[in-house]
Formats: structure tokens, sequence, C-alpha cells
């Protein structure tokens, strides 16, 4: 068998070098089998003798009734045996025994190494021992007694212990005695002999087993030297094995380093998988725990839902019951109302009767009603229609063109002088009451040539004097009569004459806030309550509002889109005589508050004008004119009439305009002063009364656009603005006085203008 053989299949070729077949002439002993079993090689141990523990035993524990005297004397009958006791076979051996006392001692040592492997191998041995015994025993028991000598008797004597032979003094006694002395001795001799006999018997016997363990040991040590060289043999093949086993270990360790690196690659993989998982997981967690959290909510609204509904199923079974109740309630009342029901017929037959009577007392009630009702409002139609004629009356009675003249208080800047004030006293207001005339006393002073100073005190009487703290309110209760009048179908003319600052700005147009409110929102204001108060007695009006300017004898048009002066505007008068102005804005007016929009956006024309053409708004007339058209289908009377508020240019003198070289201003100053006097010619060709006579209404643009409010059909009203300081002192008196000349003017009587 080759090396290489044995190395692929080293430990199953262990048992077959142990195996009987390949004896090599070493005789097995049958008790070696069990001892170098192939379960014992496979399990790589030292395998024991199983001779040895007996040898040992027996070496160190001879037979007991052998000392080592008695071990001696068996030597020296070997070498000299004597009496031929002593078997041939047994003696032949001698030598063996010898020699196989040798290694005993060797064995012993081996034994020692082997003791405790020993154990199994020691009853094997035992039942050799036994054995052997067995086949000695017969061999003596048939050999007859046989008589010793005294030499070998004494040898024996000698060879034996001191305990078990005879006693030398004793024996040479006995040969000098008597006969029976020697028969008694020579018993002794016999006894001694088959003792000894006994004891040589037992000494072959230990002889015989000592050879047979001899043999046994010499088979052990084959044995034993067989299998140290299978040993060595297995030990060689072990290391190769082993070199192998490394070889392949280093094979395994490189490849399981590299499994491990794979491993270890998987594990961070996995360790990433892992963490990925656990943020899903923390993920799931966080959406699982918000389910949770969901379904909890849910159970308790589903808790709460099924305690309501519980509450539900409790107050449905009480409002079942209840309702039973009511049911058999309803039954009763049923049954009640069913013969109320009789009673009732009866009760409306009754009443049905008394409702026809009571409806022919009401319808004649109503009829009645109805009678007065149209009594009273004929009656009202008729004190109308009389309170109209009288209010006319009293307009006419006050006069056509009735002046009002009203002293402006002084501003803040103006009042720091008591100087600044010129010297204004009133009349009693309660006589004024009382009159119906007001008094207005200016005092100027002046110097004579002399030096003297001259005091000269002008006294003025009109309709009605408004003291500066005079409010917006108060003046305005004194005209709305007249704005009245344009609802009664009286054409109106109010306008604020006065020097420039005098307030007719104010006094028409008035600040921003209500308590300011100047005579143009109020009279509008009034005008639409009155409508709409008019409205209960059949009247429904139509209005619509112009404002138009005066500025160098050229009409502009102050709610119109265009740019200013660039549109002309003519005045035009129709065959009835009615007058109207080609291309102005007419709006239609529904409400109050569409006047303010209305005055805002002529203001703010004016202001662009003004950036234009430097200030100008107290160098012009502006005119706004309310038309109104009323119709009152049960009374079939219609009326159209016209409210014309001119609030004037600046009244003062040339000289003192301060328009000096200014052409401009000079132009300006001319042309306010003709439509002025034209205005004042106008006024005073109306007061001389004459039926027919002229009236140059043509002089001016100003006259020809007022010409309806002026004639002797409309109600003219003059509302002459002063101011409170001594330097306007001159424009002041120049104002009064031509005041009291309009007022002074006894223009016929109005007209109501009536449309067919
Ligand atoms: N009754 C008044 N109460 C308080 N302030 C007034 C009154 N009348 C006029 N004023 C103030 O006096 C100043 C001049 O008034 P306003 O502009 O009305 O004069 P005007 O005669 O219209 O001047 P112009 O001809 O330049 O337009 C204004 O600041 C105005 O607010």
């Amino acid at each position: 068998m080759s090396e290489g053989q044995e190395n692929t299949a080293p430990v199953s070729r262990l048992p077959r070098l142990l195996s009987p077949q390949v004896k090599t002439g070493i005789p097995v002993p049958s008790h070696s089998a069990p001892l170098l079993s192939s379960n014992n090689i496979n399990k790589r141990k030292l395998p024991s003798s199983p001779g040895i523990p007996v040898a040992k035993r027996q070496a160190s524990n001879p037979t007991p009734t052998l000392g080592p005297s008695s071990a001696a004397g068996l030597r020296q009958s070997q070498r000299k045996p004597s009496g031929g006791f002593v078997p041939t076979a047994n003696r032949k051996p001698s030598s063996a025994l010898t020699a196989a006392s040798r290694p005993t001692s060797s064995l012993a040592a081996s034994q020692r190494r082997t003791a405790s492997n020993g154990s199994a191998a020691s009853s094997t041995a035992s039942t050799t021992t036994a054995r052997a015994r067995a086949a000695a025993a017969p061999t003596t028991a048939r050999r007859p007694p046989v008589a010793t000598s005294t030499r070998s008797a004494g040898n024996m004597g000698r060879s034996l212990g001191p305990g078990r032979g005879v006693s030398p003094g004793a024996a040479s006694g006995s040969g000098i005695g008597s006969g029976l002395a020697s028969v008694s001795q020579f018993k002794s001799h016999d006894g001694r002999i088959q003792s000894m006999e006994k004891t040589v018997n037992s000494i072959q016997e230990m002889w015989e087993r000592e050879q047979a363990r001899i043999s046994s040991l010499q088979m052990s040590q084959s044995d034993m030297q067989a299998l140290l060289a299978n040993f060595r043999n297995a030990d060689h093949q072990s290391r190769r094995d082993l070199s192998n086993v490394n070889e392949e270990m280093e094979v395994m360790r490189a490849k399981y380093a590299r499994e491990i690196e794979d491993l270890e690659r998987q594990l961070s993989k996995r360790d990433r998988e892992k963490r990925d998982l656990e943020e899903e997981m923390k993920d799931g967690r966080e959406d699982l725990s918000r389910e949770r959290e969901t379904v909890r909510e849910l159970k308790r609204t589903l808790a709460e839902q099924s305690a309501h509904h519980l509450t539900l199923n409790a107050q449905l079974a009480a409002s079942q019951a209840q309702q039973a109740a009511l049911q058999a309630e309803i039954q009763r009342a049923t049954l009640a109302v069913s013969s109320m029901k009789a009673e009732l017929e009866v009760g409306m037959q009754n009443a049905r009767a008394a409702e026809q009577k009571a409806a022919e007392k009401v319808k004649a009630v109503e009829e009645e009603r109805d009678r007065k009702i149209a009594e009273i409002e004929d009656e009202l139609r008729t004190a109308e229609t009389i309170r109209r004629k009288l209010h006319n009356q009293v307009q006419e009675l006050k006069g056509n063109i009735r002046v009002f003249a009203r002293v402006r208080p002084a501003l803040a800047h103006e009042s720091d002088s008591p100087d600044a004030l010129a010297d204004i006293t009133y009349g009693d207001e309660r006589t004024a009451a009382e009159t119906g005339q007001s008094q207005i006393t200016v005092t100027s002073r002046t110097e004579s040539a002399t030096g003297k100073e001259r005091e000269q005190a002008a006294n003025f009487v009109f309709d009605k004097i408004f003291q500066p703290m005079a409010g917006q309110k108060e003046v305005f209760e004194e005209i709305s009569m007249l704005a009245q009048s344009v609802l009664d179908g009286y054409n109106v003319c109010i306008f604020a004459y006065g020097q420039t600052g005098s307030g007719k700005s104010w006094t028409m147009e008035g600040g921003q806030n209500d308590k300011d409110m100047g005579m143009i929102p109020r009279a509008i204001d009034m005008i639409f309550t009155v409508s709409s108060q008019l409205r209960d007695r059949g009247w429904k009006y139509q209005m619509e509002g112009q404002f138009l300017e005066v500025y160098n004898e050229v009409i502009n048009d102050l709610l119109g889109s265009g740019q200013f002066d660039t549109k002309k505007h003519e005045i035009k008068h129709d065959k009835e005589g009615k007058m109207s102005v080609t291309d102005v804005v007419s709006v239609p007016l529904s409400n109050p508050r569409q006047v303010s929009t209305l005055l805002d956006r002529a203001r703010s024309r004016r202001a662009v004008a003004a950036t234009l053409m430097n200030e100008r708004s107290s160098r012009s007339h502006s005119v706004f004119t309310l038309k109104v058209r009323g119709v009152n289908p049960l009374t079939e009377e219609k009326c159209e009439a016209m409210l014309n508020l001119v609030d004037l240019a600046g009244s003062e003198r040339l000289a003192s305009s301060g328009a000096g070289e200014n052409k401009d201003r000079l132009k300006e100053t001319i042309n306010i002063n003709k439509s002025l006097s034209a205005l004042a010619d106008v006024i005073g060709a109306l007061g001389t009364g004459q039926q027919g006579g002229h009236v140059p209404y043509r002089n001016s643009t100003l006259t020809r656009l007022l010409q309806t409010s002026l004639s002797g059909s409309s109600k003219t009203l003059m509302l002459c603005n002063l101011s409170p300081l001594a330097a306007h002192l001159g424009e002041t008196l120049c104002s009064l006085r031509f005041a009291t000349k309009v007022n002074s003017t006894v223009v016929g009587s109005a007209k109501k203008q009536t449309v067919k």
C-alpha cells in the first residue's frame, strides 16, 4: 500500500493493520481480541496488555505459602533434583523460569505504565491461571507418595522455613533413641515428606502458573511490540493526517475568512436593511399610534354616540309614551272637537249671519270713511291750494324781490386788533320780528378838511339781517319757504352779492360738514323732502341740475368734461319764452346725495381752472340751476319751475380791486362791474313797474341767464354779504346801498308756472 493511499484513509487503515489476517507469527492471545478491537483502535487509545496486571499482582504478591527461603530451596532443588519426584517436564523450563523471571521485572515496569488499562485484562489472566492450576492438580493428586531420604528430607528441612521444618535438635535425638522412637521418627519424617511433597506440588503448580504467565507475558510483549509498531505507524499516519488536516484547516480558514467577509458584508447589508426596517417600523409605529389614536377617538365618539343613541332611545321611548298619551288625548279631543264642531257649525251659522250684518255695517262705515277721507282730501287740497295762494300772497306782500343782509364773523387772523373791525350795529331783534324789518347801522369816521373827525352813521333796513353769529341753519330757515315755492311751480332766484371775501361762497355752498352746509345743498335737501311728502298728495317730481359759470361774459359748464372756455354755450329762448343754454350737462337728480357729488365736481373743475388762470372763483359768477317738473294725476295739475342759486363775483370797485396795470384783472373787473350794473339796471327797470316796459336783460350774460328768474313772475332773494372789517367799510357801504336799491324795487306779482 502506498503512502499516498495511507494518507487518504489514515483512520480506516488502523484496524486493518491490527486485524488477525496480518499475523506476523506472534501468537495473539485470545483475550487480546477485545483489547484490540476496532472500536478501541478508532478511539486511538493505547492498547493495554491483558496479562500485565495479573503478572504484576503475581510478582508483587507471590504465593503466601512461600517465603524467600522456600524460593531459594526451590532453586537449589532445581539445580540438584533429588528423589525424582519432580517431573521432568517441570524441570526443563527451569532456565526458562530464570529467563522468565527477568522480563517479569521489566514487564512489571511496563505493567505499571499500563496498569490503568489492565483491569479488563486481569479477569482474563485469572481465568488462564485457573485453567493451568486445574490442569496441574490431577497430576499431583495421582502421584503416589515417595519416600524421601533423610538428606533430602534434611535439605528439604533446610529449605523449609524454621516454622515449617523439623528442628535439627529433635532429629539427632530420635536417631540415637529406641525403635519406637525410630518409628515415631519415621512417621514424623514421613509426615514431613508428605508435607514437603505437598509443598513441592504447590511450588510446581506455582511454577507452572509462572510458566504460563511468562508465556502469556511473552505473547503480550510481542503483542505490545506489534502494537508499538502499529502505534508508530499510526502516529506517523496521524502526523500526516494532522498536516493534511492543518492544510485542510488553512484552506478551510481561508474559505471561512471569505465566508466571514461575505457574512460580514451580508451582516452590514442586513444591518442597513434592519435600520431601514426599523425606520419603517418606527414610521409604521407612529402611523399605528396615530391610527390607534384615531381608533381611540372613533371609539370615544362611538361610545358617545352609543350613549347618545341610548339617550335618544330613552327619549324616543318617552316620546312614544308621550305620543301614545297624546294620541289618547287627541282621541278625546277629537271627540270633543266633533261635538264642538257641531256646536261651532251652529255658532258659525250664527256668526255668518252676524258677520254678514257686520260686513254690511263695515261697508257702510268704510263708505262713510272713504267719503269723509275724500272730503278731507278735498279740503286738504283746497287748503293746500289756499296755503300756496296765501304763501304766494305773503311772498307778494313781502315783495317779489327780497333782500337779506348777512355779516360774516371776523376770521381768527382778522380780529387781532380791535380797530380792525368796522363799527356795525344792529337794530332791536324783537322790533325786527314784530315789524319784519331789520335795521343795520354802519358808522364811518372821516376827517374833515379842518382836521375834525366826522362821524357818519348810515342806517339800512332789510327784510332780514343776519349778524355774524347766525349759522347756516338760521339763514336757510328764512329762505326755505322760497325754495318750497319751486315745488309750487314758481321760479326762484337766490343770489349772493358782496365784495370778495364777504362770505358769498360760504353762504351758498358752505363747509363740508352738515352744520356748515350752505343754501344750495340745504335747498335741494328740502325740495327732495317736500317732494316726497307731496307724493302722498299725488305729486310726482323729476329734477335735474346744472352748474354754470360766467367769466368775462363767457358761459362755462362746471359739470362738463371738456376743457374750460373751449365750448361755446349760448342762451336761447323758445317761443314760449323758456330759456335754455346749449351744450351744457344737465344731471338728473333722484336723491340729495347726488347734489354733494355734483358740487364737488364743480369745485374741482373750478380749482383746475384756477391753476390755469390764477384765482378766478371770486372773479366769476357761478349759477346752480335746479329744474323741477311736477305732475299730479289726482288733480291733473302740472308744474315746471327753476331754482337759481347764484354766487356773484366780487362787487368791489375798480380802485379797490387791485387790478392796476394787470390787463386781465382790469378786464375781469370791468366785466364784473358791467354785469353787476346790468343786474342793477334790470332790477331798476323791473322796479319802475311799467308793464311792458323795456328791461335791459340783454346787457350782460348774467342778466340774460337770470332773465327768467328776475322777471316779475319770479321770486327773487338777494343775500347781501358784508365783511365786518373796518378796512372793507367803503365796500360794505356800497353793497348796502346796492342792496337797498334792490330792496326798494317792487316787481309785480309772481306767476305760477303751469304746464298745459
Ligand atoms: N358766516 C361765516 N362763518 C364763518 N366763516 C365764514 C362765514 N362767511 C365767510 N366765512 C369765511 O370767510 C372767508 C371768505 O368767505 P368766502 O370765500 O365765502 O367769500 P366770497 O365772498 O365767496 O369770496 P370770493 O368772492 O373770493 O369767492 C372764507 O374763509 C370763509 O370760510
